[in-house]
């Protein structure tokens, strides 16, 4: 259902512009019971995303990668987090920019991607849509050792992982990154058959 004239923007004002841009919009909202309310909302834009699953079905594998985020250290996470490989879009298209970054990433040059969502990761403060797919791969994919772009900052470690294993990493707590738990959910019920779906919540 469309907002139409349940929202009335006021103005946005810029609290940060620099590699990303904070905004604080205050808007007029016209509440259920008919009523309006003044709202103001901080956004954080840093543009939006995507990422993929590569995965083999044959040998039951796919490929994640670990690397140190500095914004779930300050949240309390002292570790590396294990994720999907995934790059923000720039001015490419979703697959196009996917294709380039899993290459980057993890060494693999994926051949056929398939669109499975886009998510909003953090729709209460964060403007950024991920586009995620999931990428059929087989070993003689390979054409380097990936690991991201090191003068970007980037030192990226690829794993390819069971799949029963990586799945079982999310109810233990080994990965806790929202993208790739819903990925790896989507390959238990799409693409994966076996022991891993016994875990599957539905
Ligand atoms: N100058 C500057 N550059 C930054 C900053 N933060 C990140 N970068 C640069 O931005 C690039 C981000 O790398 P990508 O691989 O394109 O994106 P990502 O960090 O993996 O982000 C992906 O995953 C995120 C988390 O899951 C997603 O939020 C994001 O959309 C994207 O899909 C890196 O080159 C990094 O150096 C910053 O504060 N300042
Ligand atoms: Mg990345």
């Amino acid at each position: 259902m469309k907002i139409g004239n349940r929202m009335r923007l006021q103005g946005t004002e810029t609290l940060h512009q620099g590699w990303s841009r904070l905004t604080r919009g205050t808007f007029d909202y016209q509440r259920s019971d008919g009523s309006w309310q003044v709202v103001s909302r901080d956004v954080f834009d840093c543009g939006h995303g995507a990422t993929a699953l590569p995965y083999d079905a044959k040998r039951r594998k796919v490929i994640l990668v670990r690397q140190f985020r500095y914004a779930a250290y300050t949240a309390g996470y002292d570790q590396s987090l294990i994720e999907t490989p995934a790059g923000l879009l720039d001015d490419a298209s979703p697959e196009q920019r996917i294709r380039t970054e899993t290459e980057e990433e993890t060494g693999y040059r994926i051949s056929s991607v398939e669109k499975v969502f886009e998510a909003f990761m953090s729709p209460g403060a964060v403007s950024q849509k991920i586009h995620c797919y999931v990428a059929a791969y087989t070993p003689q994919d390979r054409v380097s050792d990936g690991g991201g772009l090191a003068e970007e900052g980037e030192d990226i470690e690829v794993l390819e992982l069971d799949f029963d294993e990586a799945y079982a990493m999310i109810g233990d707590g080994r990965i806790q990154d929202g993208k790739t738990i819903m990925l790896l959910q989507y390959a238990a019920i799409n693409l994966f058959s076996g022991p891993a779906r016994a875990n599957q919540v539905v």
